[in-house]
């Protein structure tokens, strides 16, 4: 067995720094161990614990969401999502829960380094994420089967694994009053009979901005469909988003902990970072064994080791993940000469190909009786009365996660080719290039959209805005180390706006969301016309050079960080096999939005969900 003299065997680092520690102690050693309580760490951990037969350990640095009372409060309220993720260091509550990343100076936008909010917490991201649920397209899971050579990840394929992770419950028209009615397709959810812990629902109450926008969508040529969840996206509609339907609560990857938590084979370490992985012989192939831990503050110094029978699953997200392999001796070359790390298996792809969405938008002068964000922001009265609608009754504007209404759109190939990005033409004919999403506030840069919108909106004006997310992206980014320790931050380089098709394709979108806002259906709400009312940039912004500067002044991550650890064929560039396992090793697989092969169209927790089931069926099936 690998375990039964783990440290005498270790082949990455010598001996842990831990004196007098006893190896495969029956109180540290486990089945699997999970490294990082997010997203995908959760779903996975409680789904491999299930049945009662393995015992499960998960690890994360952050603490439980559950001990900590107001960045809970903000988690939990869908209208909080937007305070505390901007570009600028000046984030508050929500720094407790928050890794703190902020990437390198950006080329692609005019050299600003931009804050990068990622979950520290339980639950991850999830807990800080803006709760939008929608799938991929057939034609984005069909790439994934070509790039993993595997039919097992096709849409008709993974749908159950994408309807296992959650319980849908239809809109609350009665309490909406929307017009148009949110739409859904019935057939694209489980079965009354198939509940799961995560809750997709829609917001109590709709964005009053929403429906100017669905209209205004239509009258430009892109049609009101309506479910983003069957493999089809192309189209305008309200999107569902992970919440509980009776409080309109956030539901996040927590709601798997609460279930497992009362198991005797379920563990969970929080406030502990892992920091190393430890590779033991398996024949002449290296196994993943044990875990180096840290449980002290900021997780410096290896305090402990913990030891999988089994495997060991890095869910530590799209940095956490790449850094944590190369930490532990697999990754590029230079990398681990850098920082003096013993190689395990030099692999040139980790930390590569990472993929990211971008957005932004003009911000136009609305009518105050929208009640936009701005409302909220710039009105404490407002604020105080929607605070107390919304804990006392679970109604108003608090329970709407603020960009409700989303719209996916291809370009013409035409265009396409006038705008010099026929390039885009390579991918499958359901991919959208455009998502449009509905931001009732002002937004410019995004450094602070609860500072932004108080001060623009302190002399009673309002603001909306349609940000565009360029949903095909060419650029691709990296994160690298900074040291062989995983307490410090690596560094994240998206590189965004770099490729030149990008940038064209980012002045196309600009222009098509100023568009939407010169049709008729606009005009009933803007102060003034569609000139007058747009307040950032304003109409000085014309050429198509003014208005990629703005752009790159203005840019900000959707934070779809992805692909840095990616299942391909090892040819095509991938870390993992087509089972979610790091190629050259045994015992050790990562499943997270680092495992992406490609990142697909608009968001990607869903896919990540359902990456955290599917996983746990391939390991359960590895158990015999
Ligand atoms: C502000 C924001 C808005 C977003 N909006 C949406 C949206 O509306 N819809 C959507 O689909 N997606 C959205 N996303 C993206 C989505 O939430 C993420 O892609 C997803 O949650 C990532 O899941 P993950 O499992 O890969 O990583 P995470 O959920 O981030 O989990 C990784 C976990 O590992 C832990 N960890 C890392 N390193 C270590 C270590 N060394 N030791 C121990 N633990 C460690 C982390 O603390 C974290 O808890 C948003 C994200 C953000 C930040």
């Amino acid at each position: 067995s690998p375990l039964a003299n783990p440290i005498g065997s270790i082949i990455n680092g010598g001996t842990p720094l831990v004196p007098n520690l006893a190896p495969a102690l029956s109180n540290n050693t486990f089945d699997y161990v999970v490294l990082g309580a997010g997203t995908a760490g959760l779903t996975l951990a409680a789904r491999l614990s299930q049945d009662g037969k393995s015992s499960v350990l998960v690890i994360e640095a952050g603490g439980d969401i559950d001990y900590n009372a107001v960045p809970k409060e903000f988690s939990q309220t869908p209208g909080g999502d937007v305070v505390g993720c901007g570009s600028a260091d000046s984030d508050f509550i929500q720094n407790d829960i928050d890794w703190g990343y902020k990437t390198v100076p950006q080329a692609g936008a005019n050299n600003r380094r931009i804050r990068y909010a990622r979950g520290k917490v339980s639950g991850g991201s999830s807990t800080r994420n803006f709760m939008l649920y929608q799938r991929p397209t057939i034609g984005t899971m069909d790439k994934w089967v070509d790039l993993t050579g595997d039919q097992s990840w096709s849409f008709k394929n993974t749908i159950n694994f994408f309807k296992r992770s959650m319980t849908f419950t239809p809109p609350n028209h009665a309490l909406r009053q929307e017009s148009p009615a949110a739409q859904y397709d019935a057939s694209n959810w489980g079965s009354s009979a198939l509940t799961a812990p995560l809750q997709v629902t829609f917001p109590h109450l709709p964005q009053n901005f929403s429906k100017y926008m669905q209209l205004s969508a239509n009258e430009v040529g892109t049609p009101t469909t309506q479910s983003f969840n069957g493999g089809v996206l192309n189209g305008i509609q309200y999107a569902p988003t992970t919440m509980d339907p009776k409080f309109n609560h956030r539901s996040t990857s927590h709601a798997f902990l609460d279930d497992a938590q009362g198991r005797s084979n379920f563990h969970s370490y929080f406030q502990t970072y892992a920091k190393r992985i430890i590779f033991t012989k398996d024949g002449n192939t290296p196994r993943a064994s044990a875990v180096t831990i840290s449980t002290l503050p900021n997780g410096i110094l290896e305090t402990d080791i913990v030891y999988a029978r089994k495997e060991v699953i890095v869910s530590s997200g799209a940095f956490g993940s790449p850094q944590l392999l190369m930490v532990s001796g697999i990754g590029p070359q230079a990398q681990l000469q850098k920082f003096n790390i013993t190689p395990v298996v030099i692999n040139e792809n980790v930390g590569k190909n990472m993929q990211d969405h971008i957005f932004f938008g003009p911000s136009y002068k609305v009518d105050p009786a929208l009640k936009t964000f701005t409302e909220l922001a710039a009105n404490p009265v407002f604020l105080a009365t929607q605070l107390v609608n919304y804990t006392a009754a679970a109604l108003g504007p608090l329970t709407n996660n603020v960009a409700d209404m989303l719209a996916w759109e291809r370009i013409d190939p035409v265009t396409l080719a006038s705008i010099g990005a026929s390039k885009l033409l390579t991918y499958p004919s359901d991919w959208p290039f455009l998502e449009a999403f509905s931001a009732p506030g002002a937004v410019g840069d995004f450094s602070n959209l609860l500072a932004t919108n108080a001060e623009m909106g302190a002399d009673g004006s309002r603001f909306s805005t349609i940000l565009m997310a360029l949903v095909a992206p060419q650029s691709r980014g990296t994160v690298t180390l900074a040291s062989k320790d995983t307490s410090d931050l690596p560094i994240i380089d998206p590189a965004w706006l770099t490729d030149p098709v990008d940038q064209k394709v980012a002045i196309y979108a600009f222009k098509r969301a100023r568009q939407y806002f010169a049709a008729k259906a606009m005009a009933p709400i803007l102060i003034g016309n569609a000139k007058t009312a747009e307040t950032l940039p304003g109409s000085d912004v014309q050429t198509d050079d003014q208005i990629l500067n703005w752009i790159r002044n203005n840019l900000m991550t959707v934070w779809h960080a992805s692909c840095t650890c990616s299942m391909q064929k090892k040819e095509l560039g991938g870390v993992l096999d087509n089972k979610l396992q790091v190629y050259g090793v045994n015992g050790l697989r990562v499943v997270d939005a680092s495992s992406f092969p490609v990142l697909p169209p608009g968001h990607p927790q869903s896919t990540i969900y359902m990456l955290a089931e599917r996983a746990a069926d391939l390991i359960l099936a590895a158990r015999g």
